[in-house]
Parts: C-alpha cells; sequence; structure tokens
C-alpha cells in the first residue's frame, strides 16, 4: 500500500535526515516508527503526503509514484493526525470535523450527520461536545477530535505523528485502546510516529525501529522484543523487554491449568482434593468459585449455588499475559479465569502465576528458534 524505494532526503543544510530508505507497510497494517529524537521519523511521515520532498528514491501508494500525484489530490486520500491537533479555534468541535467533507463538496448538513457519526466513533458524543469550541476541552479531547477529524474524508491512510504525545499517562492508555478498537473495525492503512517504545509495541502489527536516519529492524514487536537484530535495538528496547514482552504474547489455551470444576447446581462436594473449585453455569459458562473450606463446613441439603463466589478475575483467550498479570495483581487473585468469548462465555481453564511464566518463556523461545532458522535459510541461500 505505501511503498518506499532507496528513499533519502537531504536538507538544504546539509542533514541528511533519511538515508536509503526502502519498506513496504501493506494494505491494513498499522506500522509503528519508532526512534530517539532526530532519527528522521517525522521527515518520513511528511514525506507521504508530500509536505517534505525527497532528494532521491520513490514512494508508491497503491502502486501509484507520488511524485506524480498531485499534493492535493494526494492529501485527499491521506488523514493525518499531529501532536498539536490545530482544531479551528472559532469553529465548534462538529465544523472541525466536518471541515473537509465540506471542502470537498459534501453539503453542509451531510457533512455534519457524518461528522456526528465520527465523534461517536472516538468516544465523544456529539450532542454534549459537537457545539463546543476546542478551548472547551481537555488535551485528551482534542486529540479524539483530530482523529475524527482525520477519518472524515474517509482515506484509506492515516499518517499519525506522535497523536498522543501531549496527553498524560492515563488519557494516552486510554486513547491507545480506543484507537485500536477503531482500527479493527476501520482497517486503516496507519504510519504511527512515536518515540515511544511501549507504544510502538502495544500499536504496531510491525514496528520500525531507526537509528540515525536508517531502520535498523522492521519486524512485528514479538520479534523486535524478542530477537533485537543489533546491539542498539537491544539497548533501545532496553534491559526489562522482557516485561514488554508481556504486551505482545497472548493467553493461549495450551497455558492453562484444568482446576477441579463444580456446577451451580450440584450438591456441595464434600471431598475436594483442592483448595477451590471453578464453578459453572448449567451452558458450561463461568459463574465463579468455591473453597474447599467452605463446601466442607457448610450444612447439609445446600448446593454449590449457596456457598458460590462471582469470579471477578476472568479474562478472553487471546488477552495478554500483561492483562494476565494487572489482573492478578488488581483482584489479588492466585489465578485467573480464562473464557472463550466467542462462544457466549465458555470456561476454558485457569492461568497460574507458574503457567504465565512458563508462557512468557514459550514465547521468548520461540522467536529464538525462529532467528535460528532465519540464519540456516540464509546459510543456504548464500
Ligand atoms: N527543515 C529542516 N532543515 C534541516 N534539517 C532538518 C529539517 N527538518 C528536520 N531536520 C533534521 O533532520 C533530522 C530528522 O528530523 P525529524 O524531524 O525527521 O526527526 P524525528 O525522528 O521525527 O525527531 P522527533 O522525534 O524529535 O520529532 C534531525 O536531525 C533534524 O534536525
Amino acid at each position: 500500500m505505501i511503498r518506499f524505494e532507496h528513499v533519502s532526503k537531504r536538507y538544504a543544510d546539509g542533514t541528511t535526515a533519511v538515508d536509503d530508505l526502502s519498506f513496504e507497510v501493506n494494505a491494513g497494517e498499522l506500522v509503528t516508527l519508532v526512534g530517539p529524537s532526530g532519527c528522521g521519523k517525522t521527515t518520513t511521515m511528511k514525506m507521504v503526503n508530500r509536505l517534505i520532498e525527497p532528494s532521491a528514491g520513490r514512494i508508491f501508494l497503491d502502486g501509484d509514484d507520488i511524485s506524480e500525484i498531485d499534493p492535493v489530490k494526494l492529501r485527499r486520500r491521506i488523514g493525518y493526525v499531529i501532536q498539536q491537533v490545530g482544531l479551528f479555534p472559532h469553529k465548534t468541535v462538529l465544523d472541525n470535523t466536518a471541515t473537509v467533507p465540506h471542502l470537498l463538496g459534501v453539503r453542509r448538513a451531510e457533512a455534519r450527520a457524518r461528522a456526528a457519526e465520527l465523534l461517536d466513533l472516538v468516544g465523544l458524543d456529539p450532542k454534549v461536545f459537537g457545539e463546543r469550541y476546542p478551548e472547551q476541552l481537555s488535551g485528551g479531547q482534542r486529540q479524539r477530535v483530530g482523529v475524527a477529524r482525520a477519518l472524515a474524508a474517509d482515506p484509506p491512510v492515516l499518517l499519525m505523528d506522535e497523536p498522543f504525545g501531549a496527553v498524560d499517562p492515563v488519557v494516552r492508555d486510554h486513547l491507545q485502546t480506543e484507537f485500536l478498537r477503531l482500527q479493527r473495525t476501520l482497517g486503516k492503512t496507519v504510519l504511527f510516529v512515536t518515540h515511544d517504545i511501549e507504544e510502538a509495541v502495544r500499536l504496531g502489527d510491525r514496528i520500525a525501529v531507526y537509528g540515525q536516519g536508517r531502520i535498523e529492524q522492521f519486524d512485528t514487536p514479538a520479534a523486535v522484543l524478542g530477537a533485537p537484530a543489533t546491539p542498539y535495538v537491544a539497548d533501545f528496547v532496553g534491559a526489562d523487554r522482557g516485561l514488554k514482552r508481556l504486551s505482545v504474547t497472548p493467553i493461549e489455551e495450551s497455558d492453562l491449568e484444568q482446576p477441579p470444576v463444580v456446577h451451580l447446581d450440584d450438591p456441595l462436594p464434600r471431598d475436594l482434593d483442592a483448595r477451590w473449585a471453578v464453578v459453572l453455569d448449567g451452558e458450561d459458562n463461568l459463574h465463579g468459585w468455591i473453597s474447599a473450606g467452605h463446601a466442607r463446613e457448610a450444612a447439609k441439603g445446600e448446593t454449590v449455588r449457596d456457598h458460590a463466589r462471582r469470579m471477578e478475575a476472568w479474562l478472553p483467550v487471546g488477552a495478554s499475559l500483561k492483562q494476565a498479570f494487572a489482573t492478578m495483581l488488581q483482584h489479588d487473585a492466585g489465578w485467573i479465569a480464562v473464557i472463550d468469548e466467542r462462544s457466549e462465555g465458555r470456561f476454558l481453564g485457569v492461568l497460574t502465576p507458574a503457567r504465565l511464566h512458563e508462557a512468557l518463556r514459550r514465547s521468548t523461545a520461540a522467536d529464538a528458534q525462529d532467528v535460528a532458522r532465519t540464519d540456516v535459510d540464509l546459510e543456504i541461500i548464500r
């Protein structure tokens, strides 16, 4: 969808900002560009919508050489979100969002109706926020308007330059979560610049790690964390990359333990050889848990239902190990239940700290093997 072929940018003062860059972003893919300040990320991005012209090389959008497309027409195909959103201060939120479609000739009423839908999509109720002015919004709300405005003309490509850089960590976390949800439905092709490796790992399908004007590694978050291609990348992703891996490693069914299970209408189990059992309802969906101690002391004739407690610490399979760890801490739980959301919450098993640790080691080992295989293949090719 976006292809860089041997692209370089030398500014007039002799600074080489980007040096012989070649890479490709597939349709519907979110690629994060990450690296320290001044390494050429913004220059790379601005060459895509021709705010900056390359000194050498070519960039293709959907097969078209962008140097041959009129910049105004080109920018209609590309949404652009920057850190200081640059909303028009004298226009309402709704009119800010409707600006581009209106400029493109969509009737005002229609553009505003579409803008209202988009505000809703980015989590701003148009009835509450539509008629406000930018100065009446928080930083995070302004960024959401920025995203809605970039989406207004429904461009297939989004360029996002540190869009969540200016808000506090809690708001940034919310914006990231919502943007991921949005991206799952919209499937835009996204280039996303950040200097924050955590953000790059969380959002990117693939990450381009920049050194000075060059890409040092272009790969999935798991591979960048698990098998950094160069000492520079290893240093950049940091010594705590084991921790970061938690956020890119999903819980798999094979990671789960199978504890004793009872059903709501069963008689109370008197002889559990564990300290607790998971309680399921008639459809085998998770209800909660029951402690063996309670079960033993209960009166005759009582059923599991009378003593079951609801289980708050649960996650769908496929959630990250980091979410699992956070859920354990939040609920002070020694284990969490894992369910299958696609089949209305069928219980699959439990994740314990020991299993979590094993899953993390499995994921690291798998990447090490991938790297070893790549080395072998390269040997054969040579
Ligand atoms: N107009 C310009 N003229 C000369 N040099 C420039 C110009 N714009 C950027 N540079 C230089 O090019 C290099 C890359 O800049 P760029 O803005 O692409 O980096 P970046 O990785 O986006 O940095 P940051 O994270 O700080 O925004 C830097 O050394 C910068 O000083």
